[in-house]
């Protein structure tokens, strides 16, 4: 609703009204309709603790029209383009908050609560009941909220049990939309050979817990997770290493890279590829031949 509030309020005034913008947004976020003067309160509400500065960012890279784009185009740089898009993104509420795991009723309502917002507040429940994955796939790695979670392996509604035939599994505890972030696949990064290596080495029911993959930069990589607890979570049993296969499955892995401190870290989360109901086992396809296991289970029959 803000964005497309912003996109009503625009220039020096915060008020020109952008008709092609405004109604592009409005059709693809299906928004009621708002009056200006709504629209102009929230903006002010929602950009209350921006500097001048950065309010008038805002409204500058919103008021882009054919006759203003020459001009601006001139004036933009990159950097402030993409500053611009995240200060937007962020007051619109992607990428910093619940944008691809569904948030509890109660921290919905407790962020609600610190923005101090006097009218138009949001009503939680209603939110946390209509919620649905938002933002782009491929800056999912961006949410502080993944970020921690993938720090901390504190991933909720999964629970570690015993599934006939298969060990042990992960069942889910709660629902799952599709798109939403499950957990990742955690253990150590090694090369391809070393994962290999590790492969061959471990005792056969430690097999089946290197995860291979190519990096960004075509290198051939593994996860590590044969033992059942990591250096970094001692203790501690990960969930993505005890997802099974199946070929109907309900996750996806797919490769991240998390930006830490000058260096590069991958990362791969499992997301939801449909609907999942609670008690319903999640899984992932390990690829023909396990590709993802080092080709460990050709010519198993549960592959
Ligand atoms: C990443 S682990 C999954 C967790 C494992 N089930 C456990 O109890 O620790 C991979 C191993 O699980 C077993 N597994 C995975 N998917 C399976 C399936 N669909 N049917 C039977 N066993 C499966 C195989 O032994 C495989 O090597």
């Amino acid at each position: 609703v803000l964005l497309l509030i912003m996109c009503q309020v625009s220039g020096n005034m915060f008020m020109d009204v952008i008709v092609i913008s405004y109604l592009q947004l409005h059709f693809r976020y299906k928004i009621p309709s708002v009056t200006s003067q709504t629209a102009r309160r929230v903006f002010k509400t929602a950009t209350k603790t921006c500097s001048e500065q950065d309010k008038a960012m805002v409204a500058k890279y919103l008021s882009h029209s054919t006759a203003t784009a020459d001009n601006h185009y001139r004036m933009l740089q990159p950097d402030m383009v993409c500053q611009a898009k995240k200060l937007i993104a962020t007051l619109a509420g992607d990428s910093a908050h619940f944008n691809r795991r569904q948030p509890s009723e109660q921290r919905i309502i407790a962020y609600i609560d610190k923005q101090g917002w006097e009218s138009n507040v949001p009503n939680g429940v209603k939110l946390f009941n209509e919620w649905k994955p938002s933002g782009k796939e491929d800056h999912v790695m961006d949410s502080q909220q993944i970020q921690k979670l993938v720090k901390s392996q504190k991933w909720k509604g999964l629970h570690i049990t015993d599934i006939e035939g298969k060990g042990k599994g992960v069942l889910a505890t709660r629902t799952f939309q599709p798109g939403e972030v499950i957990c990742d696949y955690h253990g150590s990064i090694v090369t391809a050979k070393k994962g290999k290596e590790i492969h061959q080495e471990t005792s056969e029911e430690e097999t089946g817990y290197v995860f291979f993959y190519t990096n960004k930069k075509g290198k051939p990589m593994a996860i590590d997770a044969h033992s059942s607890s990591c250096d970094c979570h001692p203790g501690k049993q990960t969930f993505g290493r005890m997802i099974n296969h199946l070929r109907t499955f309900n996750l996806r892995p797919r490769l991240f890279t998390l930006q830490k401190d000058e260096e590069e870290k991958d990362v791969i989360l499992l997301i939801a590829t449909k609907a999942i109901k609670v008690n319903e086992e999640l899984s992932f396809d390990y690829g023909v031949d396990c590709r993802s296991f080092g080709g460990e289970g050709s010519g198993i029959s549960w592959l």
